[in-house]
C-alpha cells in the first residue's frame, strides 16, 4: 500500500496534468474566439454547447463519474470560454 505521501503526490502529478491541458485547451479556444470575431460570428453556441453536454456526460458514463458532476465543470470552463470571446470581440472591434 503506497503512503499518504505517495498517494498525494501523485494526486498532485495529476492536477497538474490537467491544469496544463486545460490552458491547452483555452490557447484553442482563445483562436475560436479570434476567429468568431473576425467573421461577426456570436461568442455563444447554444447548439455547440448542447452537444458538448451529451458528449461529456456520455464520457462521463464510460469512465462511471457523476454525468452532473462533469457538466458542471464543463460549464464553468465553458461560461470564462464565452467571456473571452467576449473580450476578444471587444478587442478587434
Ligand atoms: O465551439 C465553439 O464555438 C466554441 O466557442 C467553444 C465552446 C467550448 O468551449 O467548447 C465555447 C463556447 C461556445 O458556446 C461553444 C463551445
Amino acid at each position: 500500500m503506497e503512503s499518504l505521501d505517495q498517494l498525494r503526490d501523485r494526486i498532485d502529478k495529476i492536477d497538474a496534468d490537467i491544469f496544463s491541458l486545460i490552458a491547452e485547451r483555452f490557447e484553442i479556444t482563445n483562436q475560436v474566439g479570434i476567429y468568431k470575431a473576425m467573421h461577426q460570428l456570436p461568442a455563444k453556441d447554444e447548439l455547440r454547447e448542447l452537444k458538448q453536454y451529451e458528449r461529456i456526460s456520455a464520457l462521463a458514463e464510460q469512465f462511471e463519474l457523476d454525468p452532473q458532476m462533469a457538466k458542471d465543470f464543463l460549464a464553468v470552463i465553458i461560461d470564462k470560454v464565452v467571456e473571452n470571446h467576449i473580450d476578444i470581440a471587444e478587442q478587434i472591434e
